[in-house]
């Protein structure tokens, strides 16, 4: 049994993680915490999970050890800025954690402090924590104590560049488009700005465009790839009106000739034996409805002969493999499990 507690299990992506979770016979829910929520019945929030939760949300005191008896993985699904101390004490108890923020997923203190406006309180910590995108970091996550669970679009862009990153066909490239669209869910429970119904309803518009603070995370972890400091990420979230999902559109002006098969094929092998990864045929385009509720990625890759751009497809759910599909998938890892445990449902569509 994995005894595990969840701070912040009343927001959007805390209850995926209770849904995900309470279904697993080979996992034990110790606290599901909160903050304004605290006190209330966890299926009056989510009636979704009426039959199998009666416990209330509460207020996690991790300053007590007491907390973290018999604990064996902390999920901490705060925002940015409150899991620092969270990850800090469970870390501190010797208890693996899980951090949903991006709190721990720049290794550069100066980095987060310019993009986020916070101070990291805890740098040392930063080298400890392993970026848990599991098709590029496995063997590191296996044994992480601190795992950073990247963000819904960095997820989606880097499935989408890492193939090609990896083969070299980034190096000298300046900089890439990454036109990325974003359903309403990824701004959280707690409303952040003005996202009523009235106004997102049948509307789609850009924000942030090319300052959103996922776009150090991601030339990080492609610099890594590289292997240096080489190619600029152009950023620009849409929000559109749909309850969860993403879609990456990638425009990368290819240095060297490559047909469309052969790009398929170096996909194809990159990810042969990634369990949720999927490249598409030729000819269909990923849609998000398609990996809705799931932890799947879909992929697909164009040349533009004609004009020599290469255009790379992802979509993800972002409260699943963009959030709590892709924490299970950690943990399963992290405690050798079969990393598909609890996460094999398939879309929904239509
Ligand atoms: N939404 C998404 O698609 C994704 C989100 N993430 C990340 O996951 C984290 C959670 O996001 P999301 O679920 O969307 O956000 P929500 O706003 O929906 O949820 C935030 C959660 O944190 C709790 N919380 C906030 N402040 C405190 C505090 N001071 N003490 C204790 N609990 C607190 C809230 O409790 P209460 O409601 O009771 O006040 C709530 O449970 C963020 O770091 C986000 O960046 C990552 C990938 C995707
Ligand atoms: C639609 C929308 O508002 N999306 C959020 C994504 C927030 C999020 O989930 O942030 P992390 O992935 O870094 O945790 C945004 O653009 O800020």
């Amino acid at each position: 049994m994995i005894e595990v507690g969840i701070l912040g299990a009343s927001g959007y992506a805390g209850s995926e993680l209770v849904r995900l979770l309470v279904q697993r016979e080979d996992v034990q829910l110790n606290f599901l915490g909160a903050n304004r929520q605290a006190g209330s019945a966890v299926s009056d929030l989510y009636p979704n999970i009426y039959q199998r939760l009666i416990q209330d949300y509460e207020v996690v005191d991790l300053q007590d050890p007491k907390t973290f008896n018999g604990l064996d993985l902390l999920f901490s699904c705060l925002p940015h800025g409150q899991s620092q101390a969270a990850v800090a004490q469970a870390y501190q108890a010797g208890v693996r954690v899980i951090d949903f923020s991006a709190d721990y997923r720049l290794k550069s203190p100066k980095t987060y402090e310019g993009w986020y406006n916070t101070k990291h309180a805890y740098p040392k910590l930063l080298a400890e924590a392993v970026y848990g995108l599991i098709e590029l970091h496995r063997q590191a996550i296996e044994k992480a104590a601190i795992i950073a669970n990247p963000g819904c679009f960095p997820t989606a862009m880097l499935l989408g560049l890492a193939p090609l990153t990896q083969a070299g066909l980034l190096d000298g490239v300046p900089s890439i488009i990454a036109d990325c669209k974003s359903g309403l869910s990824g701004a959280g429970r707690n409303l952040q700005g003005h996202l009523l119904f009235t106004e997102v309803n049948e509307n789609v518009n850009p924000y942030a465009a090319g300052v959103h603070r996922h776009t150090p995370e991601v030339e990080e972890q492609l610099h890594r790839l590289q292997g240096s400091v080489q190619t600029q990420v152009n950023f620009i979230p849409h929000l559109v009106p749909t309850q969860r999902g993403i879609l990456a559109s990638l425009y990368v002006q290819a240095q060297e000739p490559i047909t469309e098969d052969e790009l398929r094929e170096m996909y194809q092998t990159f990810y042969k034996g990634a369990s949720f990864i999927r490249i598409l045929k030729e000819g269909i385009y990923p849609q998000m409805k398609a990996v809705t509720g799931s932890n799947y990625v879909d992929i697909q890759v164009q040349v533009n002969e004609r004009t020599g751009l290469i255009y790379i497809f992802v979509v993800i759910d972002n409260l699943i493999k963009g959030a709590a599909g892709q924490a299970v998938q950690n943990m399963n890892v992290m405690f050798n499990l079969p990393e598909e445990t609890g996460l094999t449902a398939i879309g929904l569509l239509p």
